[in-house]
């Protein structure tokens, strides 16, 4: 491709054509073999269409001076041949397509799945650059879905009808030069701007639109997801009617760029019809003067018009991949700018051996999310031995659930070092380390299937008996037998038809199940009632018993549990010990701890006269 050409076709992106292009083809490589077959049935597809209206006009022009019929026979049994022949290679180029495609799309989906895993979380966050950017659900779901879907038109529509069009424009200019030379000069220039000419103008008219048309696309499926998920809200506070109305001129504008892209199909499809027409109409005016001097036989020029007409319709489509092609590159643009991301964080290339000590040193720690940002956490030093319980407290914002990333190596540190069993968290394999770790956070996701298969994520070759088990330590079973499927019971979306409390004693049975030596708990009963939190304490107590446990504390009440308890304020630990010490201290604890005990008295008195 001349540079010209690649400059035309460029797409306002910061990755070229050319890239873009290249990358997309080596994707396809496992599916290439069906790719060749699928293009060489489709070639063989259009040459029986060639071929039976060629043998057609030869039979019917023959016919008209009156042989006899064994003069016919050849071309009487090519009609049937090519009749039957493009009728089985049409069903065959469908099949090999399909399967082709199908083989495709699962392909690409796992591509991009393997390439997400990597940067979850942190990447998701922040793109390569540092800077937030606000990858929604819905916009990762549309890269997911849609934007993998309009790739499978790249390879369908854009690759393999040029491949086919090669094939049968050589063909055919074997053909018609067979007749004479300047029929195969009239059909090459027609062919050439039939093939190339309407498809560039097309593209040129449509590539800025293509991509604006999938980027709309994705911001109303991102905005609609948003909605979707908020709708309780936005009834809750009258705001629905006003999030429609937004929706609706999304919408509006989405349909003005579709009715844009119409008409360019539209002229596109005109341009083509005519130029099929001017080559039919310049192939009668060429080859009439030559078969009037007797130089070419008179039955030839059905075949030469008709076959020059049958041979268009490979050529037809080719403007309307082209159309596609701004949107195709945009998509897969989409998609490379996730799959290109580095991951936060790297393997070591020789990994030290999973840890045999579970104790956590950090030594002079500093980290910070971006190098343009001020320090979250300032030189924190301090020591988690194994199998005893450190609980961190601090106002929001202190950089609690930060040192848990750390510790769970979501980010790398910049300062200081983390040291598990002796070794820098930065020299064992990310899966070594997370086998060692099980989490029980404040939002437990529960997928939307089964309680069972909830349970089974933890550890899926777990018996039945360790499954029972699991739950009975964390308080579950008995609820679980109550239900009329038992384990067997659909939890809903995001396990919704559980309570709060329900859903935390699947999280603790999750983690009683893997049976890890080392426990994050971050504010694992913030959002529970009084009654419901002591019920899971209880549980946690037993969950904690032996494991190396790492504590954010909400509620004062988790911490009798703790060995010793920290306190973060702006990244800095400010007060650390027994809970009785810190008390005696008057610090920033005992502040808390007036606070929380105030709120609860205010609590308290207030449901005594409710009652009264
Ligand atoms: N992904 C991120 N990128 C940039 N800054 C972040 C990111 N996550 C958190 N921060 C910032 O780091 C600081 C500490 O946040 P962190 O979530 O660790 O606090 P926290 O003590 O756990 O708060 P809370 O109790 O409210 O959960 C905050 O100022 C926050 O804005």
């Amino acid at each position: 491709m001349n540079s010209t050409l690649t400059q035309l076709l460029r797409p306002g992106g910061g990755i070229t054509m050319n890239n873009t292009l290249i990358r997309l083809l080596k994707l396809a490589a496992p599916i290439r073999g069906w790719m060749a077959l699928a293009a060489l049935v489709g070639s063989l597809t259009v040459a029986s269409g060639i071929g039976l209206m060629a043998t057609s006009a030869y039979l019917i022009s023959a016919a008209a001076l009156h042989p006899s019929v064994a003069a016919l026979q050849v071309a009487i049994v090519g009609v049937r041949f090519f009749g039957i022949a493009r009728g089985v290679f049409r069903y065959l180029e469908r099949m090999v397509s399909h399967r082709a495609t199908f083989r495709l799309l699962s392909n690409l989906r796992v591509w991009f799945y393997t390439a997400l895993e990597p940067l979850m979380p942190a990447r998701l966050l922040t793109d390569k650059d540092g800077r937030v950017e606000g990858l929604r659900s819905g916009d990762l779901l549309r890269r997911v879905v849609a934007d993998i879907d309009v790739l499978q038109n790249f390879y369908i529509r854009i690759v393999a009808p040029p491949v086919v069009a090669v094939i049968i424009g050589l063909g055919m200019w074997a053909l018609l030069g067979a007749f004479g030379g300047i029929f195969a000069l009239i059909y090459c220039i027609c062919f050439l701007l039939a093939s190339i000419a309407v498809p560039l103008l097309t593209h040129l008219l449509s590539k800025r639109l293509g991509q604006e048309l999938v980027e709309t696309r994705a911001e109303l499926h991102t905005q609609l997801v948003d909605r979707i998920q908020g709708l309780a809200d936005l009834v809750a506070f009258g705001q629905e009617e006003q999030q429609a109305q937004e929706l609706a001129m999304l919408n509006t504008r989405l349909n003005r760029m579709q009715m844009a892209m119409a008409q360019i199909s539209g002229l596109q499809g005109s341009l083509s019809n005519f130029l099929m027409n001017l080559t039919a109409w310049a192939m009668l005016l060429a080859a009439i003067p030559i078969i009037s001097t007797g130089h070419l036989n008179g039955v030839f020029l059905a075949v030469i018009v008709l076959s020059t007409l049958a041979s268009f319709e490979i050529l037809l489509p080719l403007p309307g991949a082209f159309q596609q092609l701004g949107g195709s590159l945009t998509a897969a643009q989409r998609l490379f700018t996730i799959v290109d991301a580095p991951p936060a964080i790297q393997d070591p290339i020789t990994p030290s051996p999973q840890p045999t000590g579970h104790t956590f040193e950090i030594k002079q720690l500093g980290f910070r999310y971006e190098a343009t940002e001020p320090e979250v956490l300032k030189n924190i030093t301090l020591t988690l031995p194994e199998g005893q319980c450190l609980a961190i407290i601090g106002p929001s914002g202190s950089g609690k659930s930060t040192l848990t990333r750390l510790l769970l190596r979501f980010w790398d540190y910049q300062e200081g070092q983390i040291l598990l069993g002796g070794h820098e968290l930065k020299a064992y394999q990310q899966e070594d380390l997370y086998r060692m770790i099980s989490v029980v956070e404040q939002d437990t996701h529960l997928f939307n299937t089964t309680i069972r298969e909830n349970l089974l994520i933890a550890r899926s070759d777990a018996t039945e008996e360790e499954l029972i088990l699991a739950c009975q330590q964390a308080q579950l079973h008995d609820f679980v037998q109550t239900l009329p499927s038992g384990y067997h019971t659909q939890v809903g979306e995001q396990g919704l038809r559980l309570s709060g409390g329900e859903r935390q004693r699947v999280a603790i049975a999750r983690a009683f199940l893997k049976n890890a030596p080392i426990l994050f708990l971050d504010e694992p009963t913030v959002n529970l009632d009084a009654v419901t939190e002591r019920a899971i304490l209880q549980a946690l107590r037993v969950l904690c018993q032996g494991r190396t446990t790492l504590m954010i504390a909400h509620r004062l009440t988790e911490l009798d549990m703790a060995d010793e308890i920290v306190v973060l304020q702006n990244g800095q630990i400010i007060e650390r010990g027994k809970q009785e010490q810190l008390l005696n201290a008057h610090g920033l604890y005992w502040q808390m701890h007036q606070q929380q005990y105030t709120t609860l008295r205010k609590l308290d008195d207030s449901t005594n006269k409710k009652v009264s």
